[in-house]
């Protein structure tokens, strides 16, 4: 690699250095540290409760650090305010798209282009040239549907799409919002067995864009099949990081799904 391909991967590295979050008294995270490399799937795996949406919370500004740092190439990100994410490359899906689902699907991926602050609001409001932003804002919506596939169904509610449907358009409104590097919040929750490998195949599309992906999932098959490298967390700590098959086989990570009893890897399956 020579000296210009490096500083071009260090300006899209992502670094958690030492993060320890307290909440209402009670310390949430501790020491947690790690990195991802550019265009990586970094999976984060854990039992209920390890600090899993605590993390990605902290990396979009929502939770800030009682100490360490995180940094997106030299941006620190403890200094940018949550609606201002998107300017750095940052988009974040929805754990549940439960509040919008009076939306179609294309009035939710163009959200993710309207301004999102108050004051971008409302100058967006009082702005002559409204209606050309809001057409820019659909035209670019469209673009995201097509890129995912998702176009045939632009005008229907999300209530009348299947879960993986809108786990697929969600993921579409946070590339629209210029994210390089997608926080994925459990993208395979509530969506059957059969419909997860469209959101594999979503990933592998969002790879092959260079976009770099953090994502919190329950499902083994689908995080040792789809992430380059896996972190399990427990208890707000790190107990390993490293390639998806040796994470999951770790001694650590077996018990920290099933107590002491960690001998079998159905188990793991059963409880994860
Ligand atoms: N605002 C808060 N105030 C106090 N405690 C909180 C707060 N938010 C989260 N917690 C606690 O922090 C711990 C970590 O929560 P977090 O949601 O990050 O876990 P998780 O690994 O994402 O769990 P799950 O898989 O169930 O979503 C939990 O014990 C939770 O109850």
């Amino acid at each position: 690699m020579n000296a210009d391909s490096e500083v071009k991967t260090d300006a899209r590295r992502l670094r958690v250095d030492g993060v320890d979050v307290d909440l209402g008294g009670v310390r949430i995270l501790r020491g947690v540290t790690f990195d991802v490399r550019p265009g990586e799937v970094f999976g984060i795996v854990g039992p209920n409760g390890a600090g899993k949406t605590t993390i990605l919370n902290v990396i979009d500004g929502i939770v800030r650090p009682s100490a360490g740092t995180v940094r997106y190439g030299d941006v620190d990100l403890c200094r940018v305010r949550p609606h201002d994410m998107r300017k750095h490359g940052i988009g974040r899906s929805l754990q549940s798209t439960h509040y919008f689902r009076d939306l179609t699907a294309l009035q939710l991926v163009a959200l993710g282009e309207l301004p999102n602050s108050i004051v971008g609001a409302l100058r967006f409001a009082g702005h002559r040239k409204r209606r050309k932003a809001q057409a820019e804002a659909r035209d670019k919506g469209m673009e995201a549907l097509r890129q995912f596939g998702l176009e045939q169904y632009a005008n229907r509610p999300l209530s009348e799409l299947s879960s993986a449907v809108q786990k697929l358009v969600d993921i579409a409104r946070a590339v629209v919002t210029g994210g390089e590097l997608l926080l994925l919040d459990e993208p395979t929750s509530g969506v059957s067995g059969h419909e997860r490998g469209g959101i594999g195949e979503a990933l592998r599309r969002l790879r092959t864009l260079g976009r770099t992906i953090v994502l919190i999932d329950h499902d083994p098959g689908f995080v040792t099949g789809n992430c380059d490298r896996l972190m399990a967390m427990n208890f707000g700590e790190v107990l390993d990081v490293g390639l998806p098959d040796e994470v999951m086989s770790s001694e650590a990570v077996k018990r920290s799904y099933l107590g002491e009893s960690a001998n079998t890897d159905v188990g793991i399956e059963r409880d994860l």
